[in-house]
């Protein structure tokens, strides 16, 4: 495959993953905090100390951090405080052995480019948390890498910024190898080629964007792409869900094998009227969340988006009559394939 291939260990963080990006593709990496998701990017970046693995791109090992030409914006933004902007955008190819003019050349093409030309002689601490994210995404472009990978590149933004920032991040990463972390799912459907999903130090789902964010194979990468994995056995058509439960679906494979299908909250209603376009499923409130001017209701089964005004009936321990969309995408759900972390990869080298 051409492309990036990284194996990163590191025994004290329980991170142990093994990861591939094919050359122009955009892999979003979910995972809720803590699971490793930074430990990875650095990893691959080689800033890891400690950790072991390896990391090749187009087949080849690659070395040293400083010329690994992977670009890394980490969460911390970590702009250079006492150099000015130009200067913190021009850092990458003056390391790379610009001449000065030259790599202020490039540095103030870059700025331009991410909005930000005029304010080149500003310090990071004059910008805004928007100017500051910017100047990062600059910097790290200006040092032309091969791979880029950005650590939750929106986090910390009022909404206007960061709509501002990521509608700059899809332009940018239009045929470029990349890797963002992140937590929202939002971030995947918007730029996700492939989609790899983090639990506690492990990558437990990777795929194209569609295979895991529309047919997850287990309920935390469902929650992870903001859908409730529904799991059954086929019977003629229905998928049923036990308890007697028989749900109307398209797809799926033969009767009697094991299936899915990933629901998305807003599709399911809570309470209401009789209606038989829906099957419905008496379960228990496990937890009650405001979600904006909706109430994201769940379940030991199933979840629902409500208007806020439903609050005074939802109670946590209390009953909830879910009723769940006839006609969802059935799909197979066979055991994932055993994949030891190192597959294929016997040689321990370290990794930064
Ligand atoms: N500097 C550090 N030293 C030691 N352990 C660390 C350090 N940074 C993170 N860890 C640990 O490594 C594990 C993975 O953390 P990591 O920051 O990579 O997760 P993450 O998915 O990026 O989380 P978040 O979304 O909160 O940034 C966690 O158990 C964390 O406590």
């Amino acid at each position: 495959m051409s492309g990036l291939d990284a194996r990163v260990a590191i025994a004290s963080r329980g991170v142990d993953v093994r990861l591939g990006v094919a050359t122009g593709r955009t892999l979003v990496l979910l995972g809720p905090n803590g699971s490793g998701k930074s430990t990875l990017l650095e990893g691959i970046a080689g800033i890891l100390p400690g950790a072991v693995g390896e990391v090749r791109l187009d087949g080849a090992a690659l070395g040293e951090a400083r010329t690994r030409g992977v670009g890394l914006l980490s969460q911390d933004d970590a702009l250079f405080p006492t150099m000015s902007v130009l200067g913190n955008v021009a850092f990458g190819p003056r390391a790379r052995g610009a001449a000065r003019l030259e790599a202020d050349a490039v540095a103030r093409r870059w700025l331009d480019r991410v909005g930000l030309a005029g304010l080149e002689d500003r310090r990071p601490g004059a910008l805004s948390g928007g100017q500051a994210r910017r100047v990062a995404i600059a910097r790290a472009l200006a040092a032309d890498p091969r791979v880029l990978l950005l650590d939750e590149p929106f986090a910390g933004l009022d909404v206007p910024a960061a709509s501002g920032v990521r509608a700059l991040v899809a332009e940018l990463l239009r045929e470029r190898t990349a890797i963002i972390a992140t937590h929202e799912v939002l971030d995947a459907y918007a730029f996700a080629d492939d989609v790899a999903v983090m639990d506690a130090g492990r990558v437990v789902e990777h795929g194209t964007a569609s295979e895991v964010l529309s047919r997850p194979r287990t309920p935390f990468a469902a929650r992870m792409a903001a859908r409730v994995l529904l799991t059954g056995e086929m019977r003629g058509g229905t998928l049923a869900l036990g308890g007697g439960i028989r749900l109307p679906v398209t797809g799926g494979p033969g009767a009697g094998e094991v299936a899915a299908v990933a629901v998305r909250p807003a599709q399911v209603v809570v309470g209401g009227a009789a209606d038989p376009r829906l099957t419905w499923v008496d379960d228990a409130v496990v937890t009650v969340e405001p979600r904006g001017d909706e109430l994201r209701v769940t379940g030991r089964v199933a979840a629902a988006d409500v208007d806020v005004s439903r609050a005074g009936e939802l109670v946590v321990g209390g009953p909830v009559r879910f009723g769940l969309p006839h006609g969802l995408d059935a799909y197979p759900l066979t055991a994932p394939e055993p994949r030891a972390p190192g597959d294929g990869n016997p040689d321990e080298t370290p990794a930064s």
